[in-house]
């Protein structure tokens, strides 16, 4: 497959320049990433900019990824030093486990705030994360309805917008955004499975086929269910030959784009079932030097 969409050094180096300044005025960032692509989802770089600035790693849309999947991704990131949620942004429960969450990446700062007599001071967050992940949703659930956005605070000369929340965090209302990086082709099509990047940008029916190609070994039966297929379709067919069947058994006969459309919806919306794509001995995005 062909490189499927240009990366945007101008952007990307504009959206971190924004960041760094930012930085200054928040105690911590939430990074959220994709639970169904734990590293495609990802910007590397961010850890440059973030220097040594506390950091949550929030993986979101753990309802659509494979659970012992996240288990693995959340053990692997805890192993690296990280502090790891992971969650549907949409649950009732998303304030108090990501105030949970900050106050004890922050708790030894808090601590030592305390006994100079400092009580119960916010924790101000910005939100990072690439298109899509959820940055919008996680912000529109931790503010709650009543939104107070406060301007200026004593001392800051940048005029900066604060959303409050129930449980003392305060966030930016900008959330940094990030790109993901393209060097290894399996990023692009794991984004693409994920409806990280817009149709338009993409050949479907490449996405379509790096989908069977995964579905071969990961869930086969998921595909067989779906679009009623023989229990020994995939013996007998190419992941090409696959597509024309699904593309003939949703009433579509050999127009296989509008078969590959329908299957990435079907995919995206979970009606494939739970699935994360990576996992960390893949090895994705890891670019070999020749
Ligand atoms: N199932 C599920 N969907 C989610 C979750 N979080 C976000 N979404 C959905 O994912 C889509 C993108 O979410 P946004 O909050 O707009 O993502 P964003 O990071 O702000 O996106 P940009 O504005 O493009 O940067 C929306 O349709 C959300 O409803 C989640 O935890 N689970």
């Amino acid at each position: 497959m062909a490189q499927i969409i240009q990366w945007f050094p101008g952007h990307m180096a504009k959206a971190f320049r924004l960041m760094r300044e930012n930085l200054k005025y928040v105690d911590i960032v939430f990074e959220l990433v994709d639970a169904r692509i734990p590293v495609s989802s990802r910007n590397p770089e961010l850890d440059e900019v973030l220097g040594n600035k506390p950091r949550l790693l929030v993986m979101t849309k753990t309802d659509l990824a494979d659970p012992e999947r996240t288990k693995a991704w959340t053990k692997y990131f805890v192993d690296q030093g990280l502090e790891v949620v992971a969650l549907d942004t949409r649950g009732h429960k998303t304030p108090q486990i990501m105030t949970k969450a900050a106050r004890k990446v922050l708790a030894d700062k808090w601590a030592a705030l305390e006994e100079k007599g400092v009580k119960d001071k916010p924790i101000r967050a910005l939100v990072a994360g690439i298109p899509n992940v959820g940055k919008s949703t996680l912000l529109n659930h931790l503010v709650t309805k009543n939104v107070a956005i406060t301007g200026d605070r004593p001392g800051v000369t940048k005029k900066l917008q604060w959303l409050k929340t129930p449980t003392n965090l305060e966030l930016l209302d900008t959330p940094g955004v990030l790109w993901p990086k393209f060097e290894d082709q399996r990023v692009g099509e794991h984004l693409a499975m994920t409806g990280a990047i817009k149709d338009q940008l993409i050949n479907q029916d490449d996405i379509a086929l790096a989908t069977l190609k995964f579905m071969r070994t990961y869930n086969p039966a998921a595909i067989v269910a779906r679009y009623h297929l023989a229990d020994d379709a995939w013996e007998t067919n190419t992941d090409v030959e696959l597509l024309l069947l699904i593309s003939q058994k949703l009433g579509f006969k050999d127009d296989y784009d509008r078969a590959a459309e329908r299957m990435l919806l079907d995919l995206r919306r979970g009606k494939l079932g739970t699935y994360t794509v990576e996992m960390p001995e893949d090895h994705i995005g890891e670019v070999v030097d020749d």
